[in-house]
């Protein structure tokens, strides 16, 4: 899809194609599509960039707790976005053992209760020696 394609994208249809880009917020998405036309790639990386850099703390939060847990229920359930799973898989925790399931659901657990919101990493640009290591130096 062109620049031009997508700056002529009805908001439903603009929604439809770039609703996940923020994880299970369409919202951003839906906000976004206001500031067309966009004039290059980067422009409106910058759009939904700039939306939520002026959210309110609470407002990131509440991004940041919609991510899925890195090898948690949805994963395990099959009910993850094709992104995230995408994503997670690439970092191998679709093959985690039992053990390693387990020690990752305790730390996220203990890291929600801690910060009020999920450990959230770029699961893609990591592996799950990588993960349990930032998860569990972020705990301190
Ligand atoms: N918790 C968390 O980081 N989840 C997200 N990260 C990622 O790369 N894919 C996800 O599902």
């Amino acid at each position: 899809m062109d620049l031009a394609s997508v700056n002529s994208l009805s908001y439903e249809d603009f929604v439809e194609v770039f609703g996940n880009v923020v994880e299970k917020c369409p919202i951003v998405a839906a906000a976004v599509w206001s500031r067309r036309p966009f004039s290059s790639l980067a422009d409106l990386e910058a759009s939904y960039n700039d939306f939520i850099d002026t959210l309110p703390e609470s407002g990131k939060e509440g991004i940041l707790r919609l991510h899925p847990d890195l090898a948690g229920r949805d994963l395990q359930g099959g009910t993850l976005t094709r992104e995230s799973r995408e994503e997670q898989g690439k970092a191998g925790l679709d093959t985690l053992t039992t053990l390693e399931v387990s020690r990752m659901a305790r730390l996220n657990t203990e890291y929600k209760g801690h910060f009020g919101f999920p450990f959230v990493i770029c699961a893609r640009m990591n592996d799950k020696v990588t993960i349990l290591r930032q998860l569990e130096e972020r705990l301190g």
